[in-house]
Formats: C-alpha cells, sequence, structure tokens
C-alpha cells in the first residue's frame, strides 16, 4: 500500500488533493481532525486550534499529531481495499519521521509548489468559508510563522515529489488525479 502525505503552505491545495483523493474512492487521513476534537473536547473556539496544535506539539512532542493519528491511519489500512491511502496536513519534519518510520516503504511525502502571494491565498481562504479559518491577512501570516517555526520548511525539502498548483483549480486537480492513478498502478503491478 501507498500512503501519500500531503505538505505545503497554509491554503495550498492540501485539501483539495484530498477531495480529488475522495472523488476516487481513496481513503483519507486528515490530521487536522486531530485538532478539531481536541478543540470540541475543551469546549474551545475553533478560531483557537492554532494554539492548541502549538500547546500539544509542546506538552507531548512535535510528532504528537502524528502519533495521534496513526490509530485512525491503522483503522483505515485495515477496513480499506485501496491501495493507496492519503494523509492530509502534515506540517514539520518531525511528522515525516515518525510515519516514516513506522509507516515503512509505502510512505511518500508529497509538496505542494506554489507562488501565490499571501494576498490571493487570503482570498481563497475568505472564498472557502472554513469554520477555523482566520479573517485577516496578519493571521494568515501569524499563521504562516507558526507553521514554518513547527519545521514545514524541512519537511518540504524532504519531500519525495513536487506537485506544483501554480495555474488553475482544474489543472492542479488533473495533476493530482494522475499521481493517484500511478501509485495505484504502480502498488497493483508490485502485488
Ligand atoms: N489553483 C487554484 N486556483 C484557484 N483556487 C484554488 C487553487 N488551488 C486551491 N484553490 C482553492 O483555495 C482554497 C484553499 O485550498 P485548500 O483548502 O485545498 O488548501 P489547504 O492547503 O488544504 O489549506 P489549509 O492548510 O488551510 O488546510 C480552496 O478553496 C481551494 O479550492
Amino acid at each position: 500500500m501507498k500512503i501519500i502525505a500531503f505538505v505545503g503552505m497554509p491554503a495550498s491545495g492540501k485539501s483539495e488533493a484530498s477531495n480529488v483523493a475522495r472523488e476516487m474512492g481513496i481513503p483519507v487521513v486528515t490530521m487536522g481532525d486531530v485538532i478539531r476534537r481536541e478543540v470540541e473536547l475543551r469546549g474551545a473556539d475553533p478560531a483557537d486550534g492554532g494554539k492548541i496544535a502549538t500547546e500539544l506539539r509542546q506538552k507531548e512532542g512535535m510528532d504528537a499529531i502524528a502519533k495521534r493519528c496513526m490509530a485512525m491511519i491503522l483503522e483505515k489500512m485495515k477496513t480499506n481495499n485501496a491501495h493507496v491511502l492519503v494523509i492530509d496536513g502534515v506540517r514539520g519534519i518531525a511528522e515525516v519521521d515518525y510515519f516514516k518510520e513506522h509507516l515503512g516503504d509505502g510512505f511518500m511525502l508529497v509538496s505542494i509548489a506554489i507562488d501565490s502571494p499571501v494576498e490571493e491565498r487570503f482570498d481563497r481562504i475568505v472564498v472557502r468559508k472554513r469554520e477555523d479559518d482566520m479573517d485577516s491577512i496578519e493571521k494568515l501570516k501569524e499563521r504562516d510563522a507558526r507553521e514554518i517555526g513547527w519545521g514545514m520548511g524541512e519537511a518540504i525539502a524532504a519531500s519525495d515529489r513536487i506537485i506544483e498548483n501554480k495555474s488553475t483549480l482544474e489543472e492542479y486537480r488533473k495533476n493530482i488525479r494522475k499521481l493517484f492513478e500511478e501509485m495505484m498502478t504502480q502498488d497493483q503491478a508490485c502485488q
């Protein structure tokens, strides 16, 4: 089985890649769900998800979220016949190291290359209207800085593949679909 994790700047297209996966019947584990669950448990404001994620990493280590995702990943691997599984939301190198150690050779890290300025990413976030999204460019810049502080740059540098999202959404979705098709064919050929 191939386990593909996507890494990229906020609003670079990770959730879109997961949407394409779901449309193709590929199971997706969303790391942000761990945070959303924690927010719910604490009765906190969804906008404080970033702070809670930082706190978990400080208390339990930089790979805390990856560790908490492992049960979900193993469960999906057991209950799905798919040849590919997607992990959405790797934010740092400690998580990459954790997954490499626990998932072995089947793990592949794909980074999403963008050249959209922060203003353009913010406009996309405004259109997306996700509950936990930030409401100003300043907050997006803070989130960029926070995630870079988690070792996102090192994670991007450690990626096995790069997929560009520098043109239209259709073009990007087409490239993601091609990647998944390739992975499914490769995995079937290995069996
Ligand atoms: N090439 C593109 N052209 C136009 N819109 C795009 C493009 N790529 C992504 N989008 C849109 O930008 C928004 C942000 O993308 P997406 O939600 O996939 O980012 P993300 O990396 O998952 O973000 P986050 O890190 O906040 O979870 C979405 O509404 C998506 O449809």
